[in-house]
């Protein structure tokens, strides 16, 4: 390992570990990481990386780092990746408009085809270019490749009201096939969340990525799926950030669901049917410091929101 500090995580209470981290901590580090490496060796992780936490290109590259990380040590991890504010980006540059209703897209034909394109065309590229800048493990797809996401449109609940958004789907079906022969490979696959219509099979739909990433994890019998976010986490009392939940039941999680708002809502409906599913652990972790999934996945104290199964049904 180089002399460099940059890349070790913060302490426990924040320290700075850039100018403090000693050589005897950083083999603690390494030493604390060994349970959890042996723990989760050959072990399915659902990273679903939202738009919002691609803040900058430091940041993006971290991510990478971290995913590599993980390929290298035995996990099997497998990107979802997101891309709201990328995708409403583009909508102004080619003058559409960028319209919200119950937290998802309001999708035309026309704002279909820039979602399809800057998913699958630009954001999963960047991601698939980080991730193969020194060694070529990574792969991309869509939903739409070998029927990976299938989703069928669905109405967005504005104030408990079904209300149309056009071609907005959920996902009822996951075809994990195409995945798991590039896992087979010893690849890492990096998904773009545009399904495929399960009623007309030359139609795509757009999907929430939280959603469509659960749905992975369920298919593929992850032991984790991890959501990285642009907060630390849920927070109970939003937006009083000393509210912070660190640990939460499925149960109580499905009480909190109709008191949350905005992106909190598909994302911690995304946690609980991954755990419901079957999935033993969601987290959502603040994806704009750097390395958060490593100290989620290899340290005794954890970051961010964990969600877990009722213990009758753990
Ligand atoms: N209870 C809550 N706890 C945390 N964040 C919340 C909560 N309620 C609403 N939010 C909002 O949800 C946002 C995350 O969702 P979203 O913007 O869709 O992220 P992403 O692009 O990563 O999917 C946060 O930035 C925050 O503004
Ligand atoms: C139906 C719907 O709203 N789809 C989302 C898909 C992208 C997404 O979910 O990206 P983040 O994870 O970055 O939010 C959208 O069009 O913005």
């Amino acid at each position: 390992m180089s002399e460099q500090t940059t890349d070790f995580p913060a302490g426990p209470e924040g320290l700075d570990v850039e100018h403090h981290l000693y050589p005897v901590h950083k083999a603690e580090v390494l030493i604390q990481a060994l349970p959890w490496l042996r723990r989760f060796s050959g072990a399915r992780v659902v990273v679903k990386y939202g738009g919002n936490a691609m803040v900058d290109e430091e940041l993006k590259r971290a991510f990478a780092k971290d995913v590599l990380f993980l390929h290298q040590v035995g996990l099997r991890p497998v990107v979802v990746h997101g891309g709201g504010p990328q995708i409403s980006t583009m909508l102004e540059r080619v003058g559409l408009e960028s319209e919200f209703r119950g937290g998802l897209r309001v999708t035309t034909p026309d704002v279909m085809d820039i979602v399809r394109m800057v998913l699958t065309g630009h954001v999963q590229r960047e991601l698939v270019s980080l991730l193969n800048a020194d060694v070529a493990h990574a792969v991309g797809l869509s939903g739409e490749d070998g029927r990976l996401l299938q989703a069928v449109r669905r109405p967005a609940l504005v104030d408990g009201e079904p209300t149309d958004v056009g071609l907005v789907g959920d996902v009822v079906a996951v075809d994990p096939q195409a995945v798991e022969d590039l896992l087979a490979a010893g690849r890492i696959p990096v998904v773009s969340t545009v399904a495929v219509d399960a009623d007309e099979p030359t139609q795509v739909l757009n999907v929430n990525a939280d959603t469509a990433a659960a749905a992975l994890a369920v298919a593929l019998g992850a032991t984790k799926l991890v959501v990285l976010t642009d907060v630390e986490g849920l927070y109970r009392s939003w937006p009083d950030r000393s509210s912070l939940v660190s640990h939460i039941g499925a149960s109580e999680l499905a009480g909190m669901l109709g008191s949350l708002q905005s992106g909190m809502v598909p994302k911690m409906e995304a946690c609980l049917r991954a755990v419901r599913g079957g999935v033993p652990q969601a987290h959502v972790i603040d994806g704009r410091q750097p390395h958060s999934m490593l100290l989620e996945i290899f340290t005794d104290e954890g970051v961010g929101t964990l969600v877990e199964p009722d213990e009758e049904d753990a």
